[in-house]
């Protein structure tokens, strides 16, 4: 289905499986800190999951979490649904549509306590497709290279007009190849204006 260009199981671990896992502590340490609420029960999206990455991971890995992942792509969500099946978590489910669509829709729109998204786009467009699915009070959390400051840099507009601010990067614990790994966490204290996400692929081909 070529979801991933890694087949060895060894390196699924490390690259996919490990580097998925690593970003459940800066969620849990920031949710604690700042949402003033127990971690049981969250309510997570993964915008362009992918192949499951991170969000079916998380599902596993936090049965008390109820996990949403979003993809645009049919095939992908075709496999979703095969290894939600298969391994039979009921705390997990797929939609499919794009995030700048799920974002003006109000059974999703301000409806999450957090969303994450990894290896999708770059920070300033990531803000548009994820800040608006998250409620006042929740976080947005961006799993992202050795050297996110420049991003954040270029974001930090986008960021703030979707009523969010920067929290901070956490350095992730992780074995990944892909060397050191940081999860830029985001606060959203106030609503996303209602003309926000624009339609979609207006955010990426002209970010904030
Ligand atoms: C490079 S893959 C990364 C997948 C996974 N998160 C990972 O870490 O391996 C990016 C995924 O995001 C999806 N995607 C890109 N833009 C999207 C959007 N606006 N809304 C929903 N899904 C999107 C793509 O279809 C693709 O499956």
């Amino acid at each position: 289905m070529n979801l991933t260009a890694v087949t060895e199981v060894n390196e699924v671990m490390e690259r996919h499986i490990e580097d998925s896992l690593a970003i459940i502590p800066p969620i849990t340490n920031s949710y604690i800190s700042h949402c003033n609420n127990s971690t049981k029960n969250i309510n997570l999206v993964d915008v362009g999951s992918g192949a499951g990455l991170p969000g079916l991971i998380l599902a596993i890995a936090c049965p008390d979490w109820k996990v949403t992942l979003l993809e645009s792509m049919n095939k992908r969500c075709v496999f979703l649904e095969h290894a939600i099946g298969l391994t039979g978590l009921s705390n997990v489910k797929v939609v499919r549509g794009r995030a700048e669509s799920l974002g003006q829709d109000l059974r999703f729109r301000e409806k999450f306590d957090v969303a994450v998204a990894r290896a999708v786009s770059e920070m300033r467009i990531l803000a548009e497709y994820c800040l608006p699915l998250v409620r006042v009070g929740g976080l947005f959390v961006a799993a992202k290279g050795h050297d996110p400051q420049a991003e954040v840099r270029n974001a930090e507009r986008a960021i703030q007009m979707m009523g969010a601010a920067v929290l901070q990067l956490c350095s992730v614990e992780s074995h990944s190849p892909y060397g050191q790994r940081t999860a830029i966490i985001c606060l959203k204290d106030h609503p996303t204006p209602r003309k926000y996400p624009r339609e979609p692929g207006t955010p990426a081909k002209a970010p904030l």
